[in-house]
């Protein structure tokens, strides 16, 4: 009797397996193969059809010449489409956003209904940590709204002594290889050092000494967690899904070690400030007039006062702080250092648009041998210099989204979970938007915008909206400031042919193996 039960209960055991192991097949080859291809709302929308029939565009991406290569071939291709729709892994759909009208639905009108994408955040909030740019909805506007005391023109215009004393710091170093090196800079190097002191100065009040001091341990942990060796790159993209960390090979304990000295140096910084901070509380306020003429406010001590001390109930804890510093410094450092790498790179490769940038700059240096905020921005041949550059070699490759929500964009249903990925390379490179020379380096072209390049959304380097890079006024003030001091000092010309193979896969328009270039001395 009981051997009859105990088998009935077995075959029941196997019969409930099978059919959940069956179902869990059918239901994922469903996913795979059937819904993308006949039952997607997005099936209708052009877009490539070389993918792989598992990893979809994955493998032409990874084997591209670069980061942007793919997508931009697909904006030459269809320029005029809302969207383009392609398959990535396990043949997941997600949508290139191509036109300047369903741009400005996703990142203006719609906004909070896309989030960051899951597994971006899982990838890199390791290392960028959470704060603003992982925030989403009213948490975001409200971090938003903290900053904007601190990222107003007013204390921004203050940091010019600072882009300034870099600057000539920098002149001293490229000097230095004029006299050992015969000039040869590997420039990646020297501009990672140069904006992380900068981006240092500005969000921790502190000069962290990385363009002098060849063995600054802050720019070695930095440079060991931001370029992995390819181990730890695999490593750091499997943590993403499965959590690896704690497996004791090199590449963890090189990452934790690098990691744990960045949070902990940090974390003393930000101790002391508060302490700082607290005492400064207890004396006497400096009258007005000398509050005005103090100097520039650096991030953390503006968070501190203003929002570790907040009265409001809505205080920021120390760790919150910390996220914060250390969202600022990855959105601010790597990326404005590849704009210097390309502006020199476009220096030594144009000499008109050297010969005329240079005239420009000392005319003004002639009239003012030390100029302020308005006298470096009016010069309008380097703030044309400048727009081109980041519209042609965009550091920023893409500001990915998924839908939080089922949305509705210039008419097309989105489901919640797709992937909507915004480029900078796609709207800048699009011809129907750019007309036919998109990859020409024309300074002049800002001078004459018409059509749709004369719409705010064409520029797309910063992306737009209440998201738009909060950092660009500041990096603008920066690059412009530097451009001067060491355009009017120095010239550069290529080294070997100057063929330049780019990183991919890469969130940043870099090198591989850097770039050098000589630096010479101008009479
Ligand atoms: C050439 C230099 C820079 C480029 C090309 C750039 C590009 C961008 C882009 C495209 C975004 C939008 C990302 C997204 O929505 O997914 C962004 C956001 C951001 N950037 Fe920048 N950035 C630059 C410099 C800076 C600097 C100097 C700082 C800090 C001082 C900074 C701090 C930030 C922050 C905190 C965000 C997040 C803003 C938010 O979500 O509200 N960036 N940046």
């Amino acid at each position: 009797k009981y051997a009859l039960k105990d088998t009935i209960t077995s075959s029941a055991t196997t019969v409930f397996v099978a059919s959940f192991v069956s179902l869990y097949i059918a239901h994922k080859l469903y996913q795979l193969f059937v819904y993308p291809r006949y039952f997607s709302p997005l099936r209708h929308i052009p877009g490539p059809k070389d993918h792989h029939f598992l990893l979809g565009q994955a493998v032409n991406q990874f084997k591209a010449n670069s980061p942007n290569e793919p997508y931009v071939s697909w904006v030459k291709k269809w320029p005029n489409e809302d969207f383009i729709r392609y398959l990535t892994f396990g043949n997941s759909e997600a949508l290139l956003v191509t036109s300047l009208a369903a741009h400005r639905e996703i990142l203006q009108a719609k906004c909070y209904s896309f989030v960051k994408p899951p597994f971006f955040k899982r990838l890199i909030t390791d290392i960028v940590g959470y704060g603003i740019v992982f925030s989403e909805g009213d948490d975001h506007k409200s971090q938003r709204k903290a900053f904007r005391g601190m990222f107003s023109l007013g204390n921004l215009k203050s940091f010019l002594p600072v882009f300034r004393s870099k600057g000539e710091e920098l002149s001293g170093l490229f000097d230095r290889a004029i006299a050992k090196d015969d000039g040869i800079v590997e420039l990646v190097e020297v501009y990672s050092r140069l904006t992380l002191d900068i981006i240092g100065i500005f969000g921790l009040g502190v000069d962290l000494d990385n363009l002098s001091n060849k063995h600054s341990v802050f720019h070695e942990c930095y440079h060991e967690i931001f370029d992995p060796t390819p181990a730890g790159l695999v490593l750091t993209a499997i943590n993403a899904f499965v959590p690896i960390r704690w497996l004791p090979v090199k590449p963890n304990r090189d990452f934790i070690r690098a990691n744990g000295i960045i949070h902990s140096m940090l974390g003393d910084i930000i101790k002391q400030r508060v302490a700082d901070v607290r005492t400064a509380r207890g004396q006497p306020k400096p009258d007005k007039k000398a509050s005005e003429e103090e100097n520039s406010k650096d991030l953390l001590t503006f968070m501190v006062e203003e929002k570790y001390f907040a009265e409001d109930g809505d205080s920021w804890s120390e760790e919150d702080m910390l996220n914060q510093i250390l969202n600022v410094v990855a959105g601010g450092h790597e990326t404005t250092a590849s704009s210097f790498v390309w502006a020199t790179h476009v220096l030594s490769t144009y000499p008109d648009v050297e010969r005329r940038l240079l005239a420009e700059i000392r005319q003004l240096l002639k009239r003012s041998p030390r100029p302020d905020y308005a006298e470096i921005e009016g010069l309008r041949y380097l703030n044309n210099f400048m727009r081109e550059l980041l519209r042609v070699h965009c550091p920023a490759i893409s500001a990915p989204r998924e839908a939080g929500e089922d949305v509705v964009i210039r008419g097309v249903l989105i489901p919640k979970g797709t992937t909507v990925h915004t480029m900078p390379a796609a709207v800048q490179h699009n011809p129907s938007i750019w007309g036919p020379n998109t990859e020409v380096f024309d300074p002049d072209r800002w001078d004459n915008l018409s059509g749709e390049a004369a719409d705010t959304y064409a520029f797309a380097a910063f992306s737009q909206g209440p998201r738009i890079c909060i950092g660009r006024v500041f990096t603008m003030i920066e690059f412009k400031a530097i451009m001067v001091e060491i355009v009017s000092k120095f010239r550069f010309e290529k080294v070997g042919k100057g063929d330049i193979e780019l990183i991919n896969p890469s969130v940043l328009l870099r090198p591989r193996g850097g770039l050098k270039v000589k630096v010479i001395r101008r009479e």
